[in-house]
């Protein structure tokens, strides 16, 4: 990594309490903390400590935390508007009270764009605040400018005499291939969305944004927002765990037995399933997933913590390993790793790029949509799965194993697996020394350091 001359400079950082976006932010302060003279304070709740599973193991990066002001982990997406609601009325205060006992006051504070009131907290100490967008910038654009869609899809503008009505480029610049029927997951909540758009009035407040996402990725989208934001956005990404995986730990005893069964698999023989650690599909749905799976006879690892003796019961007799939880990037970096079937959530895409594995994608809510839009018709790494839904939702047994075949047999007459490895080579040139990723950290670096000049 590139190191640039700056005093010593210390940053509090405040995730959102939700596992994909502490995973940003942690993944934000190692790459941070990297660098000469940056340290990082993580501030989460004490349930997540334990979580975590204790104390982060990178230098210059510490865990801080505040009582349990907010529902449990354990459960949350019952009731995902009251958490939200706690999340913005509770955390305030004890975040306060921790910032006054961490001494000096920090270079910035980095905040997750749904903990709003970290803004209002800096805002008050004379303390930048960096937003860390989770989402990609495509999906942060589409919230950020929400206004300009048209009232069907309830924003407030009239409807342009656009050529394809249904495509958000003709309200958002920028987003090439992102259509409306994208957002109807979570638009058509209207408490969901209102309670997400809180947040934005807030992120226009912030001294500046910061995606986990990297230029190339999302150039236009990007290009778009430095147009439109008054304030720097930098691109910093891919914010996973890679420096993790270049240390090459010894693995873990529970590692050892999912890594073993991947070193004996042939070279990109198993597909890696795993579909969200917040919301999942339904039980209808998960069987046929089974099932699906299960007929293809192709060798799969997957990732399920919830109703595992039903689907260990539908998978008999085929050659796939179900864990509860792994190192997913180290799995998808796997030699043997041939495919992902994925949720769509942003980390999980991003690691999916950094490793090259095309993908197989089910979204099904927030953001994932958007995300499954760019793999499957933008970046053209991967096949999308929703469109093949029944009447009732419900993707069937067979169309799944059609698609999973598809996306393993890729041989590759349409491409994909050439363009997941060239956006693998792209994403790792981003965070190269000079790279687009390793230059906008160096900026955002000095623009923090000498923003009280
Ligand atoms: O066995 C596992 C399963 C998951 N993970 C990690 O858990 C994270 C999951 O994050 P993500 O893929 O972003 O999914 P969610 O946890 O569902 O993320 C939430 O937050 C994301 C960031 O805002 C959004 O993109 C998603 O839609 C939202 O559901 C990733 O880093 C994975 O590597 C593991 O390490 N091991």
């Amino acid at each position: 990594m590139g190191s640039v001359a700056v005093p010593p400079c210390h940053v509090v950082a405040v995730p959102f309490p939700g596992r994909g976006h502490i995973n940003s932010m942690l993944n934000l302060c190692r790459l941070l903390a990297a660098r000469d003279g940056v340290s990082a304070t993580v501030v989460v709740t004490e349930e997540w400590l334990g979580l975590l599973g204790g104390p982060v193991h990178a230098p210059g990066v510490r865990l801080e935390t505040i009582p349990n002001v907010i529902p449990s982990e354990h459960g949350r997406a019952a009731d995902w508007a009251g958490f939200l609601d706690a999340v913005y009325a509770e955390m305030e205060l004890p975040f306060e009270h921790l910032l006054d006992h961490l001494g000096a006051a920090p270079a910035a504070i980095l905040a997750d764009t749904f903990v709003p009131w970290a803004v209002r907290v800096g805002n008050r100490r004379g303390v930048p605040v960096c937003v860390l967008s989770a989402l990609g910038a495509t999906m942060f654009s589409v919230q950020y400018h929400f206004d300009r869609l048209p009232t069907s899809a309830g924003g407030s503008a009239d409807i342009a005499d656009a050529t394809d009505p249904c495509l958000i480029e003709n309200y958002i610049p920028g987003l090439r291939s992102i259509r409306l029927t994208d957002l109807e997951p979570t638009h058509s909540d209207k408490m969901r969305l209102g309670k997400i758009l809180e947040a934005y009035p807030y992120v226009r407040k912030a001294q500046c944004i910061i995606f986990t996402s990297f230029y190339e990725l999302e150039s236009n989208a990007i290009e778009f927002l430095r147009q439109e934001l008054p304030c720097p956005v930098f691109a910093v990404g891919p914010c996973i765990p890679f420096m993790a995986l270049q240390e090459n730990h010894a693995d873990s005893g529970e590692e050892q037995g999912y890594m073993a069964w991947l070193d004996a698999q042939p070279a990109s023989s198993v597909l890696y399933v795993s579909l969200g650690s917040f919301l999942s599909v339904s039980s209808t749905q998960l069987d046929e997933i089974a099932i699906g799976l299960a007929q293809t006879k192709v060798r799969f690892l997957w990732v399920l913590r919830d109703e595992v003796a039903r689907v260990q019961h539908l998978i008999r007799g085929s050659d796939g390993v179900v864990v509860p939880w792994c190192d997913q990037l180290k799995v998808l970096c796997h030699p043997s790793i041939g495919g992902f079937f994925t949720h769509c959530g942003m980390n999980s895409t991003l690691e999916a790029l950094y490793a090259g594995v095309p993908m197989m994608t089910l979204p099904i809510a927030f953001d994932q949509p958007v995300n499954s839009r760019l793999i499957v018709d933008e970046w053209m790494v991967g096949y999308g799965l929703k469109e093949k839904a029944r009447g009732d939702g419900v993707i069937a047994r067979d169309k799944i194993s059609e698609a999973v075949k598809r996306l393993m047999d890729c041989g590759d007459g349409e491409g994909t697996r050439r363009r997941a490895s060239l956006l693998k080579e792209a994403s790792r040139a981003a965070v190269e020394v000079g790279g687009s990723s390793d230059r906008d950290m160096a900026s955002f670096i000095s623009y923090i350091s000498h923003f009280k000049d």
